[in-house]
């Protein structure tokens, strides 16, 4: 695991403060990267417990101020359905704020879930990064001789399952330790029963900064594995195994 410079564990008594908190922290690093480098890349969490938080963007009254304009979008997973299914990551988001807010649709990047070739998919998306980060058409991750190479993206937003799981990240998955950027995942045991499209956890760890939203109600024990293999016991939850650049969070409803 990629070790942050700093890693917050934070408690919130409310949806309301964990949102504050977490939307006041990505505006900030919005405006900051913008000013450095002219753009924003955001990496989206699928799951509920981000929903309040996707609300708040969208919150014409007390809206976060991040430059939609700069900002580009992609999902840390998706699960193989058509972008209007009730269990599509992408269309969720964008029923809740991303058909409401300045983004540009051409810097929406979803994977695409109603494709019925998962790793042509992974590939595809892998090919839509490398195509952000202005990196050669045949990426990195296909290169076995070269040097590892992950992007790094500003900001990731991961959730946690119960098993530990984040993204489509599921204990043993090959997803844990691979050159591949995104990889397809068979039907996992929990639901929606489907397969699923994930990046993978190196590229979510070269992240600037990673921002974990999880209730912890059914995740209290999940939490304490991954709490106890950042003092130094190990876990192989794969939540536990995400690391960060600058900064991980992770931000707990209690
Ligand atoms: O697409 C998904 O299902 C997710 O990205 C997944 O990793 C989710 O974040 C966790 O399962 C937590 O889900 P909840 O927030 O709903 O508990």
């Amino acid at each position: 695991m990629r070790i942050p410079s700093s890693l917050q564990r934070l408690s919130f008594s409310s949806s309301e403060a964990m949102v504050d908190f977490a939307s006041d922290l990505i505006a900030r690093r919005a405006q900051e990267h913008v000013v450095a480098n002219g753009i924003f890349r955001l990496v989206l969490s699928g799951g509920t417990s981000p929903l309040p938080l996707y609300r708040r963007f969208a919150d014409t009254a007390n809206p976060p101020d991040i430059p939609w304009e700069q900002t580009e979008i992609f999902w840390g997973d998706e699960r193989m359905v058509d972008p209007e299914s009730e269990h599509s990551n992408y269309g969720l988001a964008a029923s809740i704020f991303l058909n409401k807010v300045r983004v540009a649709q051409r810097n929406i990047h979803r994977m695409h879930g109603e494709s019925k070739h998962p790793e042509l998919a992974a590939q595809n998306y892998e090919y839509t990064i490398a195509g952000s980060f202005g990196l050669p058409a045949f990426p990195a991750a296909w290169d076995q001789s070269g040097p590892l190479m992950f992007p790094r993206f500003d900001i990731v937003l991961l959730g946690m399952g119960p098993d530990g799981h984040t993204a489509s990240i599921f204990p043993g998955s090959p997803a844990l330790d691979t050159r591949r950027w995104v990889l397809p995942v068979s039907c996992p045991e929990i639901p929606p029963r489907v397969p699923r499209l994930t990046m993978t956890a190196p590229l979510l760890s070269s992240a600037r900064t990673v921002i974990f939203l999880v209730g912890a109600k059914g995740k209290q024990a999940a939490l304490e594995r991954v709490h106890a293999s950042s003092s130094g016991q190990r876990t192989w939850l794969p939540a536990g195994c995400i690391g960060a650049e600058k900064e991980l969070f992770w931000l707990i409803l209690r």
